[in-house]
């Protein structure tokens, strides 16, 4: 009997099966589109769109610039399945509900995982609208473990280590046939995918604004206090958000090949003379603003 936090992997493969009775793509790349970053969805050809509330066991998204839908169909030929929205642990979701749909991905035929986010620069040579790509992470959540204070604090100047936190994705009882209890996540960010990604930029004109970095995934929904910027520059993150890392482990887990950009949407504030808050309209209008470049720079890859 399975034990451990879900899905099972009877479950996953039931979802994937009831998904191959809806469409007829069998994908082998994943993407997942960050806040604001759905736009790419709108480039797959002959699609087919299924919400995530007609999935069954499917978590449902509930954060604006999120749609919730999982788009099938062609990308310069590629067959993909496009996550039109992801999940956040921030929402209410145990962190791994937050990765059903990769693990679904994975049971689709997926071997190759494209993630994409908006996240704050931390790196204070980091300027808004620049594109990271992710060489590599911090799981904030799986490096600290579960916090019973899990939750905001409204203190000016602290460091909420709670808000901070969350759980590693892949807590709980370990089955095999995802992959291993102990995973070694050196070279979780695959090195000639970024490559190319990045060959990909600077043949699009995109290399002023190209940067290469950590990211770090915190808990969220709270934005990071001045205090909390300075640790997590001071852990070595160049950029920080509240996805992501999760997908990739999850990814990984299950032997897929991972890569991921990072669009910087706001700067973190370092200094309290100079600090500014930070607003979820802001992240979008962003990434809206640096649609265009994002979705040739993810057809050119
Ligand atoms: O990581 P994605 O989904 O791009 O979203 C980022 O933007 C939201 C904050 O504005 C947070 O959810 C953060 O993680
Ligand atoms: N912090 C955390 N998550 C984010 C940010 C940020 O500044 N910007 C976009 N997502």
């Amino acid at each position: 009997m399975w034990m451990g936090q879900g899905p099972s992997y009877e479950e996953v493969h039931e979802i994937a099966k009831t998904l191959e009775g809806k469409t007829k793509y069998r994908p082998t790349l994943g993407i997942v589109c960050g806040s604001g970053l759905g736009g790419l969805g709108d480039l797959v050809e002959e699609a087919d769109i299924i919400p995530y509330d007609e999935i069954p066991h499917f978590p449902v998204s509930t954060v604006p610039g999120h749609m919730g839908k999982l788009v099938f169909g062609k990308l310069k030929g590629q067959i993909v399945v496009l996550m039109r929205g992801r999940l956040h642990c921030y929402e209410g979701y145990p962190m791994w509900k937050t990765t059903i749909p990769i693990r679904v991905m994975k049971a689709l035929g997926v071997e190759t995982l494209f993630l994409t986010n908006a996240a704050g620069g931390i790196n204070p040579d980091f300027n808004t609208g620049d594109i990271m790509i992710i060489r590599d992470h911090i799981d904030f959540a799986g490096l600290s473990g579960e916090c019973v204070l899990r939750g905001a604090n409204d203190e000016r100047d602290h460091i909420d280590f709670a808000g901070l936190s969350g759980e590693c994705v892949l807590r709980g009882a370990n089955d095999e046939r995802f992959g291993p209890r102990f995973l070694a996540t050196v070279g979780t960010w695959d090195d000639a995918m970024n490559e190319l990604a990045e060959k990909a930029a600077k043949e699009l004109g995109l290399g002023d604004i190209l940067r290469r970095g950590v990211y770090v995934m915190i808990g969220g929904p709270t934005f990071e206090t001045v205090a909390e910027s300075r640790l997590l520059k001071n852990f070595g993150a160049d950029a920080v958000g509240m996805s992501t890392v999760a997908e990739a482990l999850v990814g990984r887990h299950m032997g897929m090949k991972v890569f991921g950009i990072s669009l910087i949407t706001d700067k973190c504030c370092l200094d309290y003379t100079t600090a500014k808050v930070t607003t979820h309209e802001e992240v979008l209008a962003i990434g809206q603003k640096r649609a265009k470049d994002l979705q040739s720079l993810a057809l050119k890859i």
